[in-house]
């Protein structure tokens, strides 16, 4: 009932122990909260909340325009409606990096188990789009270093993300992570990979665990997870995914009712009330109060 029953320390020593495992953990991105408890129901290990998603939710670009406190606010929401742990996206840090600490903090203080900064410039820009640039090797650095000192909770997982492939090649990413872990990132996301192979390559330069970011209609083609975790990749992301999958069923039942009057022809393929009631879990609230849950199946359809 209301929340999740696994407090943020809990959740970020379980996600350092199935990092140090070895194998391949799966991280939907959550459109909401709802959709968090949809991703835990199904089995995966964590929720990704990211950043190009906050802001096409608030119908902006992925060019830097959310706030921290726009992106810590949806990260309490998604984090606390699950166990699972939540690897959130931090963008560039929110600023120098002074404001790296405070995004750390801020982040760390709404309960997620991890989160990712990268070394683009701001203003900001989908990794998977051209005309990226990045910052200088030394500013990466800071970045990492004080989003690393601020962190109270020595299990809060500092990712650094490189966009430095796009711009200067795989030679270039490979050097860029290994000092970024030097710098104390505890994870590396190398993004807008070409292949399987630098995928390979990147496992090779780096000991720390890696991200591979499988988003639709971007650089990388989308491996199966038999292929990410045979090399040796630990954690697999789909940022976008159910938002992309929710907002076309919502365009086709748009298209259904403009065509036929009525949204009866996409009826079957949406979630039950049922089913949306156990997720939202009403039997606990009845528990709670009876007068709460008095829905039953056999009154709606
Ligand atoms: C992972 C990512 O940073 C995100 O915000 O989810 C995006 C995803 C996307 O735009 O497809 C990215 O820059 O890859
Ligand atoms: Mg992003």
């Amino acid at each position: 009932m209301l929340y999740s029953q696994t407090d943020p320390a809990t959740k970020r020593a379980q996600f350092r122990e199935r990092l140090a495992s070895g194998e391949l953990l799966r991280m939907p991105g959550a459109f909401n909260p709802l959709s968090a408890r949809l991703i835990q129901d199904k089995g995966f290990d964590g929720v990704y909340i990211s950043g190009a998603v906050i802001s096409a939710d608030l119908g902006l670009p992925d060019i830097g325009l959310t706030t921290l406190t726009e992106v810590a606010g949806r990260s309490q929401q998604i984090s606390r409606m699950t166990d699972l742990p939540t690897l959130v996206d931090a963008d560039t840090g929110f600023g120098e990096p002074m404001n790296v600490a405070r995004t750390v903090q801020s982040l760390e203080d709404a309960g997620v188990s991890g989160l990712h900064i990268e070394d683009q410039v701001n203003p900001k820009r989908c990794g998977h789009l051209d005309g990226k640039a990045v910052v200088d090797t030394d500013t990466a650095l800071k970045r990492i270093r004080s989003a690393a000192d601020a962190r109270r909770d020595p299990n809060l997982l500092i990712m650094a993300r490189t966009d430095i492939r796009a711009v200067d090649g795989l030679d270039a990413a490979m050097d860029r992570a290994k000092q970024l872990v030097d710098a104390g990132a505890d994870a590396i996301f190398p993004e807008a990979m070409r292949d399987l192979s630098e995928f390979e390559a990147m496992r090779e330069a780096v000991e720390v665990p890696i991200l591979a970011n499988m988003t639709e209609f971007g650089k990388s083609e989308l491996f199966t997870t038999t292929q990410l975790s045979n090399i040796g990749v630990n954690i697999v992301i789909y940022p976008v995914t159910l938002l992309r999958s929710a907002m076309g069923a919502a365009e086709r039942t748009l298209d259904a009712i403009n065509a036929d009057g009525t949204q009866q022809s996409v009826v079957a393929e949406m979630q039950t009330r049922a089913r949306l009631y156990e997720l939202l879990d009403y039997e606990g609230y009845n528990a709670f109060d009876s007068s709460v849950f008095n829905f039953t199946l056999d009154s709606h359809h």
